[in-house]
């Protein structure tokens, strides 16, 4: 076991690369303390999902000490995901099983399939108080919460309805591979998470889904002293809902800290004003070093194209 800490989540030291490609993550460090509600903000490909995957135990990177999780490391130990403790919200429509991997999921499922693990109730009534290890108090109030019909086809249903039974899922059951591999687990399983990482899962819903289902993670936060990694490319409404923020550039954090410290946000309109900013001048940097360096200059195919203005041209002006 690690040296303990008060953190919700410490990465130490994290190095992680895909097979034969070069680095994402060369020495990656973030604290994350409890209650904290984060935005993980970056642009396209900087590494917020690989590092959100990582935090779930998806990934297995260096020892027990590089990335602990509720003082646990996120990949070795599972009984984080086993207990709910530890769940993560994002990717496609898919379950994950066993050594297979992200199973695409297919097939006539309903709502009530999807979301009663596979049993499918005659009796609603009768069966939402036996299903094991989910309180049926909670599973009623994501339903509501979510507006979910129970009837709905999956593969009938609109991208923001099949997300919505997604998100139910998620903060209903650990882990779908924790459950496929050791089923009993479930007869144990707390689904009221303490760390709840979620990658951009609300992109599809609409706004009043949104606002509602972000109010509710606030208030898990606030009452059970919840913390949250938020991945996103949309802030409206977050400069509110978010207690801090991490900003990752190429695998990279240029920033963490609580949102109410940060300088930029005092003078800024909103937050996305804020995170432009830092987008564009990345943007910047990249085209003073391709103005400084003829060698990082693209050929385009122009280049060698006879209509391409040149000295030699110049006797025919
Ligand atoms: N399975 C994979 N195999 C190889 N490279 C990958 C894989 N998944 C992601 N990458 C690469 O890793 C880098 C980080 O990707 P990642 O998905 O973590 O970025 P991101 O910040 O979540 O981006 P976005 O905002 O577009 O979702 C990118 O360069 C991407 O091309």
């Amino acid at each position: 076991m690690g040296k303990a800490n008060n953190q919700s989540i410490q990465v130490s030291g994290l190095q992680f690369s895909y097979d034969n490609q070069p680095p994402i993550f060369a020495d990656f460090n973030l604290d994350i303390s409890p209650g904290s509600r984060c935005l993980l903000v970056g642009a396209n490909g900087s590494g917020k999902t690989t590092l959100l995957k990582i935090l779930a135990g998806k990934h297995m990177v260096g020892g027990r000490d590089v990335v602990r999780v509720l003082d646990c490391s996120a990949f070795h130990d599972t009984q984080l995901v086993c207990s709910g403790d530890l769940a993560y919200l994002g990717g496609s429509w898919s379950k994950t099983v066993g050594s297979a991997g992200d199973i695409p999921l297919q097939g006539d499922f309903s709502a009530a399939h999807m979301i009663f693990g596979g049993r499918m109730p005659l009796l609603h009534a009768v069966l939402i108080h036996s299903v094991e290890g989910i309180d049926p108090v909670r599973r009623e109030n994501l339903i509501e919460l979510l507006d979910i019909d129970l009837k709905w086809r999956m593969h009938k249903v609109s991208d923001g309805q099949r997300r919505r039974v997604q998100i139910c899922m998620g903060l209903l059951h650990p882990f779908q591979r924790t459950l496929f591999v050791r089923p009993v687990i479930m007869t144990i399983a707390k689904p009221q998470f303490q760390v709840l990482l979620l990658d951009e899962v609300t992109v599809d819903l609409d706004v009043v889904a949104r606002m509602d289902l972000l109010e509710f993670f606030k208030e898990e936060c606030e009452q059970r002293g919840a913390t949250i990694v938020y991945a996103t490319h949309i802030f409206d409404g977050l400069e509110t809902w978010a207690t801090d923020v991490a900003y990752i550039q190429d695998g990279e954090l240029r920033r963490s800290q609580k949102l109410v410290e940060l300088p930029e946000l005092k003078n800024a309109s909103n937050l996305l004003s804020v995170v432009e900013s830092w987008l564009r001048s990345e943007t910047k940097r990249e085209n003073k070093l391709v103005a400084a360096s003829p060698q990082f200059k693209k050929a385009s195919a122009f280049d060698n194209s006879p209509f391409r203005s040149s000295r030699h041209m110049a006797y025919y002006r």
